[in-house]
This record gives structure tokens, sequence and C-alpha cells, in this order.
């Protein structure tokens, strides 16, 4: 009974695909005949040479059963998705057989071995045993590795018909694959098997190993067919592109797809133009890499207008105006990487907009990133979602996974994991500027925090003959950086920004802020050491002159210099944080209370020195007017260059600032300034 209800289960695949009504006739009625038989073979392959694991699921109806296909590689599934429907249809993996819904009928197929895909070989294959007892490995790879094993007696018109179909596939954009088929000896199947598992359980070097055997099968494959998949674009990617290109990051493309498609790809993604000039280097040989190199490089001489031809020639005058995509493929690169040809390869890589390298190894991606990351000072990110990402994930300055339909491991292997590739531009130009602009202030902050207390110590101690005593209370000193100006510091780092989301996300040009470290650079650091000096100067002197001939107590005067270096300082916080909301209106007020109340506290213990000091001394106009005259003093300097340098010279920050502020009044004037910029940095894009 329960048998039979088991046989009359359907099995639909999740996801339907539209067929060839001609082509599903042949597979169904042209048993026997030669198209038709090899079509069959086709489909089976596409059913059979993967590692994907149906998974099945119940629906309302009992007899009807789901199929999920799951597994690492989306060309697998979208491959047995289209096997499913002309009538082939995986429905069941083990470790050892598959079984297969071959038009109704449930064949069962013993998997006898499996070499996996990897990124070097770019094939996989699977040896089959039929329920006939033949044996037949199949193959699919990339049609440069396919092509390299394919028999060949193999009829020449077959090879012709399919590279030009792959041809076509691949300048539409399609991710192609060929796939292949060979029968196996009963002696063949016998040596491979014995050197199969001998790799299989070797204790040392089982990878290569494996492979050896794999490329031993390998061979003399005769082509069943070949497929196209459209890889779409994920949303968003031209603009995210686009934006990234403005704000002066330099886009290069790495795959491991086809030069036509990944050309195809770049043109989609707004990563290529129609008016730039390409460079392709398709070399098979070193000294043919030299020569690509050497015209190569004549090229982005004569567009930088370097050599002498440029000038006269009219071809010079027009490339002038186009810009240069490198376009490589891994061959190539073979030569080039790790050998006295890569200063070359750097040389116009550096002086292309794009660069765009095809087919290229894992290895090889990372090495790329490695060439730019030791020529230059630049930072390099890279981002990707696949296996073959994570090598150049580690590699780069910044590892970004997408986590997608290819597995975890690229995620696993980055520093940030984000959803989809348009993620990256709020990720860099929002929360990588507002962290930059954060941490650079903060550091030149802190720096200047604790420098001013340290000089009005030192200044003490000139007064007293080096004698190391100083009249700020030890409590103080230490409750300084601990309550005194601990939170505003804390609360500022995490929450301040200086632009909202929108104008930047609107102007990339502004992530050329970091690009240039305009928040963060030498003259920046010696400019807050010498306002950190004038204020301490400030800060000790007011009160040594108001006090001189009077007969209050050092502890007194070191009560009045605590207080005015945390008012001054949580004021010149104050004055340099772009938003003010409830939270530091408490922390910066609230610190300044804070030390109020400790002072008194520490004043108020007759253990301490300076007991019941800042009693007497709050109660005299002398206090209140030394620290007026101390913040006035001490800020005029600050105050002023702030004042005129956002009057006069301001930068893209502050005139985007006033724009999100006064509405769109300056409008023109901020995307003016914005490319102006760009444009004179372009030297200094980051890759
Ligand atoms: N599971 C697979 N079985 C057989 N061949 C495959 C498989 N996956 C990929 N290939 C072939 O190997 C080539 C290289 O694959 P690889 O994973 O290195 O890069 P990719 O997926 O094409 O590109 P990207 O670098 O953009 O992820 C592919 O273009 C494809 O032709
Ligand atoms: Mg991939």
């Amino acid at each position: 009974m329960d048998r039979e209800r088991v046989d009359e289960q359907i099995w639909r695949p999740k996801m339907t695909v539209k067929t060839d009504p001609e082509l599903l006739k042949l597979l169904r009625t042209g048993e026997g005949t030669e198209e038709g038989d090899k079509a069959r073979e086709f489909f089976l392959a596409l059913a059979t040479c993967n590692t994907i694991v149906p998974i099945l699921s119940e629906t309302e109806d009992t007899t009807v059963r789901l199929i999920d296909y799951q597994g690492e590689s989306p060309d697998e599934q979208a491959l047995l998705y289209a096997a499913a429907a002309y009538g082939f249809m995986l429905i069941e993996r083990t470790s050892g057989h598959i079984v297969v819904d071959v038009f109704g009928q449930k064949q069962r197929f013993d998997i006898l071995g499996l070499h996996e895909f990897d990124s070097d070989r770019k094939r996989m294959s699977v040896i089959v045993g039929f329920p006939d007892k033949t044996v037949k490995v199949f193959v699919k790879g990339a049609d440069s590795s396919m092509f390299g094993v394919a028999d060949k007696m193999l009829n020449v018109d077959i090879v012709q018909s399919t590279k030009s179909h792959l041809h076509t596939f691949s300048t539409l954009g399609l991710r192609t694959l060929v796939i292949g088929m060979r029968e196996m000896s009963n002696i063949e199947f016998e040596e491979w098997h014995s050197s199969y598992e001998k790799a299989n359980t070797a204790l040392f070097g089982r990878g290569s190993l494996l492979k050896a055997v794999a490329m031993n099968i390998e061979n003399n494959i005769s082509i069943l067919g070949a497929s196209g998949i459209e890889d779409k674009l994920q949303q968003g990617v031209p603009e995210a592109i686009e934006s990234l290109r403005k704000a002066g990051i330099k886009v290069w493309l790495l795959t491991g797809d086809k030069q036509e498609t990944a050309i195809s790809i770049g043109f989609s993604s707004n990563l290529l133009t129609g008016e730039m000039t390409q460079i392709i280097i398709n070399s098979h040989s070193k000294e043919s890499c030299k020569k690509s190199l050497a015209d190569a490089l004549a090229i982005t001489k004569l567009v930088a207008g370097k050599s002498p031809a440029a000038e006269n020639s009219i071809a010079g005058a027009d490339a002038v105006k186009s810009p240069l995509a490198l376009i490589i493929d891994g061959t190539s690169l073979v030569y080039i990487l790790e050998t006295e040809l890569e200063e070359e390869l750097f040389e116009v890589a550096t002086s292309c907009s794009v660069v765009l390298c095809c087919r290229v190894a894992p290895l090889q991606k990372a090495g790329i990133v490695v060439l730019i990351k030791s020529r230059t000072d630049d930072m390099t990110l890279a981002i990707g979602d696949g296996a073959n990402d994570v090598s150049m994930i580690q590699k780069a300055n910044v590892g970004i996974g997408i986590s997608g339909r290819e597995g975890r491991q690229a995620v696993m292997a980055s520093d940030f994991a984000i959803g989809q590739f348009r993620f990256l531009v709020p990720l860099l130009l929002v929360h990588g500027h507002w962290n930059y602009q954060r941490m650079a202030y903060m550091i030149l902050y802190n720096f200047y925090r604790n420098s001013i207390m340290v000089f009005v110590l030192f200044w003490y101690v000139l007064y007293t003959a080096f004698s190391l005593t100083t009249a700020i209370s030890e409590w103080s000193s230490v409750l300084y950086s601990v309550i005194y100006t601990a939170l505003p510091t804390i609360v500022v780092g995490i929450l301040d920004k200086d632009l909202n989301r929108k104008t930047l996300l609107k102007y990339p040009q502004l992530y050329g802020s970091g690009q240039r470290e305009e928040r963060y650079n030498l003259k920046l650091f010696i400019l807050t050491m010498m306002d950190s000096v004038w204020q301490s100067l400030a800060i000790f002197f007011i009160p040594y002159l108001a006090y001189r001939y009077s007969t209050v107590d050092g502890s007194s005067i070191g009560d009045l210099w605590t207080l005015a270096v945390v008012i001054m300082v949580n004021l010149h916080l104050g004055m340099d944080i772009f938003r003010w909301n409830w939270i530091v209106h408490a922390a910066i007020w609230g610190c300044i209370v804070a030390t109020v109340i400790c002072l008194i506290i520490i004043d108020a213990l007759p253990i301490l020195p300076g007991f019941w000091a800042i009693f007497h001394v709050m109660g005299t106009w002398v206090f209140w007017f030394c620290l007026f005259a101390i913040l006035i003093a001490g800020m005029i300097p600050r105050f002023a260059t702030k004042a005129l340098t956002e009057f006069f010279i301001p930068n893209d920050i502050q005139i985007a600032r006033e724009l999100e502020k006064f509405g769109n009044i300056n409008e023109s004037l901020v995307s003016e300034v914005a490319t102006r910029t760009l444009s004179i940095h372009q030297q200094q894009n980051r890759t």
C-alpha cells in the first residue's frame, strides 16, 4: 500500500523554465537516433555532473513533492532546473548514487568518483556507473579548459559551431560552460579506480594527488554541448559604480569569466563606456606579453601627452579625450605577475581609468591586489562573493564579502560582510566618511586634551624651581581623564556626523576629503599643538598674574586651573561639534558640573591638602574674572581661524553643510567646487 503511494508520487522542481518544444520532442521521441541520443546524453550530463543536493518538500497535494536544488554554484542550480524542465530531473543524491527521473522513469546511477571543480583546472568531472554496467565520465567546465582536453579526432564542424555559439552567448553577457563526455573501458576504469582510491586516502598532498588523477582521466572528451546562463547583475550595480567613480575610487574588475562575458558585464555595469579606448592584452608567451605591454605603454603615454608624437598627431589629440580601459586575461598574467614585467603592467594599469582582468585564477586576483599594495600607498579594497575571491579579500587592506548564493567562504574571510554590492556605496561614502572624520578629529582632540593639562603642569614647574610639586591636586590629575573630560570625547567620537546621509550620497565627491587627508595631517597636528600651548599659557598666566601679589595659596589657584582646563577643553569640543543633541548637551555640561562637584568634594576632605580652598576662592570676583578672561583669551585664536577659513576658504564639507542648512541656494556652487576638487585630485585616487 505504502509502496504504491511512493510510486504514484510526482516531483516538481521549485523553479519552472521555459522550454523549446522542438528540443523537448527530440528528447522524448528521438531515442535511438544519433541526434536524439546526443541530446539525451547532454541533459543526462547536466543532471549528473554537479554537486547539487535535491531537497524535497511536501505540498498541499500529497502526491506532489517539490524539489529545491541546493548547492554552492548558482550555475549548477540553473542547469539542473533546465535539465528538469527537459525531463531529466535529479530527485535523490546519496554518497554512492543518484536517482534521476527521466521522463517519469526513475533511473539509478552509481557515482563512482567525483573530481571537484577547482579554479585552476576550471572544470569538474564525475565517473558514472550506468545500470547496464558501462562507465562514463562526464566533464563540464570553462571553454578554454574544455577545448584543451577535447578529443582531437572530433568533428571540426561541431567544434567550430560550438565555439561560435559560445562567442554569441558570451558577447550577450552570458556565463558559458562546455559539457563533454567519454566512455571508459574496464581496464581504464580499474586503473583509474586504484589511483583514485590511493589519492583519496593519502595522508599528505591529497589535493594535488586527486588533481593529478583528475587530469589523467579528463582527456579525449567528446563535446556534447554548451550552455549560456544569465548572471543577472544585482540591483543598483551601475549606479553604485558610478558613485564610486565620482568619489575618486578606481574600480577594477577581476573575474574568472570569459573575456567577452566580462566585457559585456563591464558595459552593463557602467564600468566600461563607449568612449573608452580599450587596450586588450591576450598573450600566450612572455615575448608577446612584453611586446603588448610596450605597445600599451606607448598608448598610455600618447594619451597622457607625454610623448612628442602626441602633440602633433591627430590620433593623439583624439585619444587625449578618451579614457583608457585595460583588458587583460589570466594567461597573460601568468607571464607578467612576479616577473620583471610587473613594473610595466603597473604603469599601464595605473594610467588606465578601468582595468578588467578576465579568466583569472584566485591567486592571480590576490597577486593583482598585492601589485597595487606593494607599489603605492593607496588603500585597496576587495569585494567578492565566491570562494575564488577569498585570497584577494584576505590580501586587500579592506576585504568585503557579499553573502549571496555562492556560499559563505567570502563572508567568512572578510572584514565586513554586506548583502548586496550596492551597499558598498553607503558603507564607504557614508559610514566610511563619518568614521574617518570622527576618528581623525578624535585623534587630534585627544592629543590636545592631554597636552593642554601637561603644559599647565609644566609651566607651574618652571615657577617652583623644578621642585615637581603641583598645585593641581593629585585626585584632580587622576580624575581629569576619567571623569572631567571622558564622556564628551566618547559621545562625540560615536555620534557626531558632519554631513547627513543624503548629502553624502548625492555628492560622492565629498569622499575625497578622506583621500586628501584633510582632517588629519601634519599641518593640523602642529596647529592643534600650537593651540594647546597657547591655551595652556592663557590658563596658567592669567591667574598667575592676577594672584601674583595676593596671599592666595597654590591649591586655590590649582582649583581655578583645573576648572579652567576642563571648561576650555569642553568648550573647544563644543565649538567643533556638528550635531548637537540632548546626549551631547548632557555630556558636555554634565562633565563641567561633575568637575565642580568633584572639586568641592576633594576640598571638603580635611585629610587632603587644600582643605576648603575652593570655598574661599570661589567667593571672590577675581576668580570669576580670571575664568572669564582665560576662556576669552584662550579661544580667540581658534575661533578666529575657524571663522576666517570657513568664510574665505571653505572646503567642500563646509559648503555642503551650508547647503544642508540653508537649502539649495548654493547648490550649483557645491557641485562646481566638488567636481573641481575631484579633477584636481584625481592623481591621488585610491584604488
Ligand atoms: N561548478 C563548476 N563546474 C564546472 N565549471 C565551472 C564551475 N564553476 C565555474 N566553472 C568554470 O570555471 C570558470 C572559472 O570559475 P571561477 O569560479 O574562478 O570564476 P567565475 O565564477 O567565472 O567568476 P567570478 O570571479 O566573477 O566569480 C568559470 O567561468 C566557469 O567557466
Ligand atoms: Mg564565481
